[in-house]
């Protein structure tokens, strides 16, 4: 079977193999370069929902693709701060998107105010943590969780959550 994901960052293609593989499901992964169909940075849960859902469509314009999966990083303000939110859809030709989430933290105000000025919370990251692509590898959810949770981690559980509302719809 042929699985899509909707993204090159390699802490989401890592993310889709972990979690295929946990779940002992032998796929073949396929990263596709394609549009979110919002902005590069998301400011609510549905904007980065629409985000995923749209990755995950665009990507079934390959007939060969079977199940298509986009992941997608946005940002959501809060009475207590801007937090860090990512989302995650799964897409078969011939039913409704599956939709779920991941963990969230409250992202420091340093942070918060350079985003709400309209800066991208990757470079943001890189410049804060003084490191290369932070959102390719442990993510901002990394660097403050002090490496525990990272961003990799975050998206198999999302995918985990994915995979098994898939199998659930699929045994019925
Ligand atoms: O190539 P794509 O798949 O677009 O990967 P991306 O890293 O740009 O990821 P998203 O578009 O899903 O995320 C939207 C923005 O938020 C950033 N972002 C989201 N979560 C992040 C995290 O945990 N750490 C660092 N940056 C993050 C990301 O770098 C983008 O600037
Ligand atoms: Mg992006």
């Amino acid at each position: 079977m042929l699985v899509a994901i909707g993204s090159k960052n390699p802490a989401k293609i890592n993310a889709v193999k972990q979690a295929f593989k946990e779940m002992h499901m032998e796929v073949e992964i396929q990263p596709m370069d394609v549009a979110s169909g919002v902005r590069a940075q998301p400011f609510s849960d549905e904007e980065t929902i629409k985000g995923a859902v749209q990755r995950a469509k665009n990507c079934l314009n390959n007939q060969e693709v079977e199940i298509a999966v986009g992941l997608e990083g946005g940002v959501t303000e809060s009475e207590f701060g801007l937090q860090v939110c990512n989302w995650g859809a799964l897409v078969e030709r011939t039913a409704a998107p599956i939709i779920a989430g991941g963990a969230r933290i409250i992202l420091p105000e340093e942070i918060s105010s350079r985003l709400r000025t309209g800066e991208e919370l990757g470079p943001v990251m890189d410049n804060y943590a003084n490191k290369k692509s932070v959102g390719k590898k442990e993510g901002a959810i990394g660097i403050f969780t002090n490496g525990l949770v990272t961003r990799e981690e975050m998206f198999v559980h999302v995918m985990k959550l994915l995979i098994g509302q898939y199998q659930y719809r699929n045994v019925q």
